[in-house]
């Protein structure tokens, strides 16, 4: 953990170092200004010594201008650390979180990597602060305060020690106590997070169901429990302050009762009282910036832990060490693929999966919900890999090519398709950076997007808005294609994406397909018959195994589940799952 955090100092090694050096400027100013004053007393106003008050009071000025200037610089130099340690944090993070594969993802949750990118790495940046600043000047003022006590005299000293003890042991079991609760509001922070994300995201839903009451109920349920967390902590520390200062008064009180008699009997001066008291006042400080550093420090181990899993986290998907750079063909092989999200789980979700395609065919595949067709494509551009068996794209294993070279080939158009806020151009070049307008045009065209595009009044520049919210869900599918066509790959991969498209402009975008692109493969997952009852084969899904593939017309004759599903929807019209759970 040390090791990958550490990585994150190095660049700013120089101000993690001269932060703590000149903390310690400070405190060793702090020490010598009460003995400076004591000489002021003492010599100065006691003996009526002017020009040694003026000697004297220099130096006390220039010790505490020296101090100031310490504080000022170890600030400086440990906000610079701190927030530049925070910043390469978030950037190592978000880096690794982008070489993550789904189940990487799936692991730790969206929530769980927001929580750990934004909250997570402020408790970093404000422990790693707290850390340079005092772990070492508070340990250092407490000895040199404790050390000039003893000098100047060891009986009144001995109170402070005993107080110190008596404190410290006090405090410790105080945020020992806290620092339990503070560490269990960070995975109550993930839940919180969660619901947020859900909410926003699907506050379509929400307001379509009016679910808001369910939601605002859920929301304060999460928030409630970092309340109470944080409740319970804070209730622990409220006992800091009051403890700290009845044991501070209470030692002045005693220091000035026994001093004063000293002073009397002449075994103590005035000056040296007075120094006393300001170091009580330097030890008693300390003991509660160590007391904050122990809680920064033990809140902070919970956070490095849960940074450091994200930051050693290793994608399950590897690039092989002598990659492929080049797909041959759009072929397709699967050889008895069985594939399980969880290694664990006793029954994969695809089963003994062998077939293969031609490279150029159109392929359409069906099936009821959960059969397993998305899992099926996912393995294609390997956003998972499969458990057993062997898949082979272009006549080679997946396994053997260089991941950004197999995925640039591999055109997915996902069931769940986002577009990013910017132009419809922007949106479009997603796919391609280096397409042109023209480019752009002729991809929306096959697509069936131009038609709508023309009718906005700022054409490809109009602004999308984030998640695509002022697009109709026909045309947020046609501007996914649109997208995934400026690839130019050698397999498209259609994941239920016309499911809200109009026939007629279903099949305008089929027919495109096979005469502009005729080379490349392309899978249609399709919940209508009619998507797919031209294609050259389709593939019959069943609970995660091939129930059939076959041409349309020989399904419809051998295959019992595609027979039905045809009649249906011909003859009544009704979907995929509805007719199948009628058998
Ligand atoms: N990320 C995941 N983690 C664990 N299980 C998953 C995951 N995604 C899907 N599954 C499970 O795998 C099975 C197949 O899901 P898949 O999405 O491949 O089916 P599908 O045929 O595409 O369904 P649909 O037509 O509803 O999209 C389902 O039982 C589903 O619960």
């Amino acid at each position: 953990m040390l090791k990958t955090l550490g990585a994150q100092v190095k660049e700013f090694k120089k101000a993690s170092v001269l932060t703590p050096v000149f903390m310690i400027l400070e405190v060793i100013m702090e020490t010598v200004i009460p003995l400076l004053m004591a000489s002021i007393i003492d010599d100065g106003v006691e003996k009526g010594d002017i020009s040694h008050i003026y000697a004297v009071g220099g130096w006390m000025v220039a010790a505490a201008a020296v101090g100031l200037f310490a504080g000022v610089m170890g600030g400086k130099f440990g906000a610079r650390a701190s927030t530049g340690f925070a910043r390469n944090l978030r950037e190592a993070m978000f880096e690794n979180i982008q070489t993550f594969s789904f189940a990487n993802i799936d692991k730790f949750s969206t929530a769980g990597l927001v929580t750990r990118l934004t909250t997570d790495v402020t408790n970093m940046q404000n422990a790693y602060q707290m850390i340079l600043r005092m772990c070492m000047r508070a340990p250092a003022s407490l000895i040199c305060a404790m050390v000039m006590a003893f000098t100047i005299n060891v009986k009144l000293a001995s109170i402070y020690l005993a107080a110190v003890i008596l404190l410290g042991t006090c405090l410790f079991f105080i945020m020992n106590n806290a620092t339990k609760y503070f560490q269990q509001a960070f995975p109550k922070y993930d839940d919180m997070n969660a619901s947020v994300q859900e909410n926003v995201s699907a506050i379509r839903v929400v307001k379509a169901y009016v679910r808001e009451e369910h939601e605002i109920s859920k929301f304060h349920r999460a928030s409630g429990n970092i309340y109470k967390i944080f409740v319970k902590a804070e209730r622990n520390l409220t006992y800091n302050a009051p403890l700290m200062q009845f044991t501070v008064y209470g030692c002045i009180l005693l220091i000035c009762w026994l001093g004063a008699k000293m002073i009397v009997g002449t075994t103590l001066t005035t000056g040296e009282l007075m120094s006393l008291l300001a170091y009580c006042m330097n030890i008693l400080m300390s003991l509660m910036m160590l007391s904050m550093v122990f809680v920064m420090i033990t809140m902070s181990i919970a956070s490095a832990r849960r940074i450091t899993e994200v930051l050693n986290e290793k994608s399950d998907l590897k690039n092989p060490e002598a990659p492929l750079y080049e797909v041959k063909d759009g072929s397709i092989e699967f050889r008895h693929v069985d594939f399980a999200y969880n290694k664990e789980s006793e029954k994969p979700v695809l089963q003994d999966i062998t077939l293969s395609i031609r490279p150029g065919e159109t392929i359409g595949i069906i099936g009821g919900t959960g059969s397993a067709k998305t899992s099926l494509v996912n393995l294609i551009s390997r956003l998972y890999d499969v458990t057993s068996g062997q898949l082979l794209v272009g006549g080679k294993d997946v396994k053997e090519y260089d991941m950004e070279t197999l995925r640039n080939e591999v055109s997915v158009v996902l069931q769940k398709n986002v577009l990013f806020s910017g132009t419809i151009l922007e949106n479009l070049r997603w796919g391609n950076k280096e397409a042109t307008k023209e480019e752009c045009m002729e991809a929306c065209r096959m697509a069936c997007a131009d038609e709508f595009i023309e009718k906005m009044p700022e054409g490809y520049e109009t602004h999308i808005t984030q998640g695509g919210s002022n697009v109709s869900g026909g045309q947020k599918q046609r501007l996914c294609i649109a997208r995934a066509l400026l690839k130019k790959p050698k397999i498209l991969i259609l994941d239920d994406s016309t499911s809200a498209v109009d026939t007629a402009t279903d099949s305008k975008i089929r027919r495109a397909f096979k005469e502009e692109i005729p080379d490349t493969t392309k899978l249609i997952i399709a919940q209508r018959i009619s998507s797919v009852e031209n294609a050259d084969r389709v593939i019959v899904m069943e609970d995660g195994r091939i129930d059939g593939f076959d041409t349309p017309q020989n399904l419809l004759e051998t295959n019992a589940i595609y027979r039905e599903v045809y009649e249906s929807q011909t003859k009544g019209g009704g979907d995929f799952d509805e007719k199948a759970g009628e058998e």
